[in-house]
């Protein structure tokens, strides 16, 4: 469960995000929707302790992450969670396999075997053909498809997506809420902020947010 109690969080002094106590539980696909500037990107960079609270308290299956110092909820979040964005945020002069497996050479000095094979299997799984083509010569389908294999890699029980279909055709926007859904269905957490009705018409539980407060939350939408 991630629960959530009586958050602020300013920025320059701006009061951007207030939330009174939340859960939002492991195994199923929880949507946060709401209009630009609600501070959707803000719930998800503060629920992953990227950004600092200036008050409440964030906690992951009783871990309160805000307990950890910086650098402790840094490894934290590098093996707990997989990060999925509109934009890819891929490393264009890469290959397909290698931006997958990138964000493991921080945390081992040489990139073990199984994340390797894990990788090749993620990407196949996923239709990605040539891994080892540059990220440019991949169409924008493709790209969220190697993205998504990015986050995956090394089993993070946690997958926050942030606009995750936004620049997808109908296509590829069904196959990547099948795998969000799939990731639940394993026990994973999974939040997308989203407000495409293809997502949100798949989702078991919604959070609207608006101007930095949950205005709504249905459950069971799906
Ligand atoms: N580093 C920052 N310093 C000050 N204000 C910020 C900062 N980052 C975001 N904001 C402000 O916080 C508010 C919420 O931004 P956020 O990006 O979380 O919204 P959003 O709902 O994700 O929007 P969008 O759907 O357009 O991406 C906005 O008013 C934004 O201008």
């Amino acid at each position: 469960m991630l629960t959530l109690s009586n958050i602020t969080v300013e920025l320059d002094k701006q009061p951007i995000l207030s939330l009174g106590d939340i859960a939002l539980p492991y195994g199923q696909l929880n949507v946060l929707a709401g209009p630009s500037g609600a501070g959707k990107s803000t719930f998800l960079h503060t629920v992953s302790g990227q950004l600092k609270l200036t008050q409440g308290l964030v906690h992951w299956q009783g871990q309160s992450l805000f307990d950890l110092n910086e650098s402790a909820r840094s490894q934290w979040r590098s093996k707990n969670v997989g990060f999925i964005f509109q934009d890819f945020h891929l490393i264009p002069s890469l290959s397909a396999l290698d931006n997958v497996i990138l964000q493991h050479s921080f945390s081992h000095w040489r990139i073990p075997n199984e994340l390797r094979q894990q990788a090749l299997v993620l990407l196949k799984q996923f239709g990605v053909k040539d891994v080892h083509k540059n990220i440019g010569q991949f169409s924008r389908g493709e790209k969220q498809r190697i993205a998504l294999a990015r986050a995956l890699s090394g089993s993070p029980a946690i997958i926050l997506a942030d606009e995750p279909t936004a620049s997808l055709d109908k296509e590829n926007a069904e196959f990547v809420i099948q795998q969000l859904k799939a990731q639940a269905d394993l026990g994973k957490f999974v939040l997308a902020v989203s407000h495409d009705p293809l997502v949100i018409g798949q989702a078991s539980q919604i959070l609207y947010l608006e101007r930095g407060v949950i205005q709504d939350e249905s459950m069971d939408a799906a």
